[in-house]
């Protein structure tokens, strides 16, 4: 790009930037010097390729989705936390929210993960053990006491039976008297990535699909601000797989929720700002902070160019990161609030829109209080001490990062040809039932090409780190010393007794027939093609069980079984 267009560039940034509304905050450095809100180029220079870097706040978004970076907002700081029954999970949200944390996360039990009420017999040893036990609207009317829903953006982790929780949530907040059409906040849903990685689906891909279409248009028509779709490349990265492929994943995932959409007949500048993503902050510190730019470019190309958006929104990629888990060990556990420190650096230098630092000894159990403290305290300590808001895109310019940066967007345009390429193997005469991308990631799901690439690569990692190419402090290099007990938090097993019967007594008090007859007009809506969200709001209002929706979709719908893979 010549000169004259960078410094016209430069003159746009800075128009918005004056327009745009900044912290009250002191930018300068720790020795009082002031700092620029971006850095570009200097004035007369040329610069090889600069539109695919450009200026923060317009296209491509390399350098971030707004012109003042994080001098208009801090990233939100947002803890995944859950555990036990709703009225302890609810305690540890208060306390989130009374150190700082900026916006909440609920992390469900296993049982809830997968579409099981408490009493369920398979739910026997998992009830609040890795996340909070949520059976029916009244536990969501617990799990938010005194937090009014209206004001607070939630996220919500859970995919397969995420329609049915979502619904309990908009009672919640109907029974605080909040108007749902003003809630803000996320619900993952993403399916895709649970055949890929996680493996926590109920249904086959398809019954999935429609009722994720039928979420996007609620979410499109009556509450705008929230966020329908969360895309995960977090699993995806810590089932082994590389940088790339998370990426590259992760962002086909996510054309085929645009193409879905399109599908549907819903108009994309309305309803892809609902589509937000998750991504995993791994400790190849610089690695991590490519992708995340990326990941911005990426998007906003397809979006405008393949998919027709036309607004900024549309285009915008907004990410919530966490700190790799899989990155922490069980030895010399205290390293890895180090370890943590600097992928949540990275994801702070990638732009991320929210951040989760995981706690010390999540390798171990899920956090204690204090190890979550310290957790919170490591982004705070980022935010408020470092001076790594004060400049968008710090990062920008860096041989080394813009050279990654196009690696990384090279190696995902690859695998994206490798996608649409299976799908065209699925459909010759290119008559896709939703579309080309959507093709491509139904058929590698089906066949197992997802997963046997992603073990390919860990295969791969775990080989170099057995060989020493890798290195891991305290597992295969500088093994001994520095232990320390960790205290533990442990989930009694009477959570699980009294979750049981607590939910023994609210099925007793509650009107059977209503429940009965709610269910059965969801049936109705399921067989036809009526949006289900309505009749399953119902059924919900009428205290039905998440495993009671489930079981009556799973009879409807059938189960999915994993193609074997060798
Ligand atoms: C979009 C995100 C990523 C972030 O939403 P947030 O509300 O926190 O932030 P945001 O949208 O970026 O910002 C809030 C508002 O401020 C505005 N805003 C932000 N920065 C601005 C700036 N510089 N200038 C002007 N406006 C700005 C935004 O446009 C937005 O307003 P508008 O709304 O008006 O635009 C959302 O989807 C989210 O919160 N995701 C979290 C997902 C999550 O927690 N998942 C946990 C998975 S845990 C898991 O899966 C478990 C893994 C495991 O451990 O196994």
């Amino acid at each position: 790009m010549d000169a004259d267009a960078i410094e016209e560039g430069r003159r746009r940034w800075q128009a918005r930037y004056d327009a745009s509304r900044k912290r009250e905050a002191d930018f300068t450095t720790l020795s009082g010097d002031p700092v620029e809100p971006v850095y570009g180029p200097r004035p007369g220079d040329t610069y090889e390729g600069f539109e695919r870097i450009g200026w923060p706040g317009e296209y491509p978004f390399t350098r971030g989705l707004y012109p003042t970076g994080y001098r208009g907002r801090t990233w939100t700081i947002r803890q995944f936390a859950g555990f036990g029954n709703a009225e302890q999970t609810n305690e540890r949200y208060k306390m989130i929210l009374a150190n700082g944390g900026g916006g909440l996360s609920v992390a469900f039990d296993m049982p809830t993960l997968m579409g099981r009420d408490s009493d369920d017999p398979r739910s026997l040893g998992e009830v609040g053990h890795c996340g909070v036990a949520i059976d029916s609207a009244a536990d969501m009317e617990v799990l938010f006491k005194d937090i009014p829903l209206g004001d607070v953006t939630t996220s919500m982790t859970i995919s397969g039976p995420a329609v049915p929780v979502f619904c309990m949530y908009l009672v919640a907040a109907e029974r605080q008297g909040v108007d749902p059409t003003v809630l803000n906040g996320t619900l993952q849903t993403d399916i895709f990535k649970e055949y890929i990685a996680q493996k926590e689906w109920l249904f086959q891909p398809e019954p999935h699909l429609r009722l994720i279409g039928d979420l996007m248009e609620h979410c499109a028509s009556r509450i705008p601000a929230y966020k329908p779709l969360s895309v995960s490349g977090y699993h995806i990265r810590e089932a082994g797989s590389t940088a790339a492929q998370e990426l590259a994943y992760t962002l086909a995932d996510g054309f085929g929720y645009v193409e879905l959409g399109l599908s549907r007949g819903l108009d994309v500048d309305v309803f892809a700002p609902g589509l937000s993503f998750f991504f995993d902050a791994h400790v190849d510190f610089f690695e991590e902070i490519a992708k995340f730019r990326a990941a911005r470019r990426i998007w906003a190309r397809w979006m405008r160019d393949v998919y027709g958006a036309k607004s900024e929104r549309a285009q915008w990629l907004r990410f919530h990161t966490q700190t790799a888990g899989v990155s922490l060990t069980a030895q010399q556990p205290y390293n890895n609030v180090v370890r943590t420190a600097v992928e949540a650096l990275a994801a702070v230098l990638g732009g991320t829109n929210s951040l989760h630092t995981n706690a010390l000894d999540e390798t171990l159990a899920l956090p204690s209080e204090q190890a979550a403290e310290i957790a919170l305290r490591t982004q705070q300590v980022l935010m408020e001490e470092t001076g790594v808001g004060n400049v968008a895109d710090p990062l920008g310019g860096s041989w080394y990062v813009e050279q990654l940066t196009d690696r990384i967007e090279a190696d995902a345009e690859k695998i994206f040809d490798q996608i649409k390429e299976r799908g065209l193997r699925a459909h010759p005469d290119g008559q896709h039932p939703i579309g080309p991308v959507t093709s491509g990631i139904l058929r590698g799901i089906e066949d197992g090409w997802f997963t046997g690439e992603i073990a390919e690569s860990a295969f791969r990692y775990q080989q170099a780190l057995e060989k020493g190419d890798k290195r891991v402090v305290g597992v295969n290099v500088h093994t001994g010393s520095v232990t320390g007990d960790l205290e533990i938090l442990r989930v009694s097993h009477e959570v699980e007794r009294e979750q049981v019967r607590v939910l023994g007594a609210r099925k007793e008090a509650r009107d059977d027939a209503a429940v009965r007859g709610a269910l059965d007009a969801m049936l109705v809506a399921a067989r036809g093609g009526a949006n289900m969200i309505g009749p399953m709001l119902d059924a919900v209002r009428a205290e039905a069980t998440l495993g009671e929706i489930c079981d009556a979709l799973r009879e409807e719908w059938g189960v999915y079984t994993e193609p074997p893979g060798f």
